[in-house]
């Protein structure tokens, strides 16, 4: 594995291409972008950074797709980004030609990548990837449950006077307002969150957490990159590396958690062929209520993609 090319030179994109690089796991980033000099310039600027930080992985910028020819991995986070009032939702029909005619450029010159979305709204986002693009559901998901634990992680972090490195968390549903974070899966080195922090205020931080783009946007005008950056290279690293770290991340569900059809956030495991395994939680009824809820959510927004005219 050594091609990964990023759709998108904005914030989110040229972020994962430089944690990428720092992390020096692949011979080769390419970032691709309408504005084809953006792109050719957040690259070389990243590339002009290696001798610094000591990295080896070469970056170009290109607007032409014949230059991410037999890429492995793609993250596309091309699209517009919501601004102050609006909701993920609002960017769908935008983002969904984006997203689907990115895809589509990029299957002609690529046979079997494995294919990460990080564009809004993420769970369509991804189904529409998957759509376009003709792949196994095991190689196209999105990025977004490691983005809102990193969150709720840091919430916890602050609020228990802790290292967010020795919090553990898991949450499911859609990237949205509707978001799961599950209290009942969250331990501080070991130790059941609950055993540390009241109720009330493990209440507050859940509800942060859901909450957690749109305050982002509210104090930027933008949304957030550096922690949504990271968060996609950490899922290409687990990836090349093959290490099958368990995620939650955006995945087509195929029967688990009863549901068929629909792209939601779950954890997965992830190696060199993409999601080699969904993990099926036992949840209890409140949380399925939750999940539940969550996915009606994306349905809803399904419906709005299912009448676009994308052609
Ligand atoms: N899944 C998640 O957790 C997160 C998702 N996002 C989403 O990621 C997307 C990107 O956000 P930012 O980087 O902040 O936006 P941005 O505006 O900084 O960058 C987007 C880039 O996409 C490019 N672009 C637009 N159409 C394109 C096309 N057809 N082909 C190639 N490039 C194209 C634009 O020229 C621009 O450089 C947004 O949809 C945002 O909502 C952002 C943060 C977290
Ligand atoms: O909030 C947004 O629009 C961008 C995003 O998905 C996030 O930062 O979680």
């Amino acid at each position: 594995m050594s091609k990964v090319t990023v759709v998108g030179a904005g914030n989110v994109g040229a972020t994962v291409a430089n944690v990428l690089a720092h992390q020096d796991l692949v011979r080769e980033v390419v970032v691709l972008d309408i504005k084809g000099d953006m792109a050719r310039g957040k690259a070389l600027d990243s590339w002009q950074q290696a001798s610094i930080d000591n990295y080896s992985t070469r970056l170009t910028g290109t607007e032409n797709y014949a230059d991410t020819a037999d890429s492995d991995i793609v993250v596309i986070t091309a699209g517009i980004p919501r601004k102050p009032g609006m909701s993920r939702d609002d960017l769908i029909s935008t983002n969904a030609k984006i997203v689907t005619m990115v895809t589509k450029s990029i299957m002609e010159h690529s046979k079997n990548p494995i294919i990460i979305v990080v564009s809004n709204p993420l769970d369509v986002m991804t189904h529409a990837a998957y759509k376009a693009s003709g792949l196994d559901s095991s190689r196209v998901f999105g990025m977004a449950g490691i983005l809102d634990t990193a969150r709720y992680r840091a919430f916890l972090a602050t609020a228990l006077d802790v290292s967010p490195k020795d919090i553990q968390a898991m949450l499911l549903g859609g990237h949205g307002d509707t978001m799961v974070p599950l209290p009942r899966y969250t331990t501080v080195s070991g130790i059941p969150v609950t055993e540390m922090i009241s109720e009330e205020d493990l209440d507050a931080i859940v509800d942060r957490t859901k909450k957690g783009g749109g305050e982002l946007v509210k104090l930027m005008g933008t949304s957030a990159w550096y922690a949504p950056g990271a968060a996609a290279a950490q899922m290409v690293a687990s990836i090349i590396r093959d290490e099958n770290r368990i995620f939650p991340c955006c995945a087509k569900l195929n029967g688990e958690y009863g549901m068929n059809d629909i792209f939601l956030g779950v954890p997965v495991k992830l190696g060199k062929e993409g999601i080699v395994d969904i993990i099926e939680l036992k949840l209890n009824e409140a949380e399925m209520d939750l999940l539940n809820t969550s996915a009606d959510h994306v349905r809803e927004v399904m419906e709005v993609f299912e009448g676009l005219d994308i052609s």
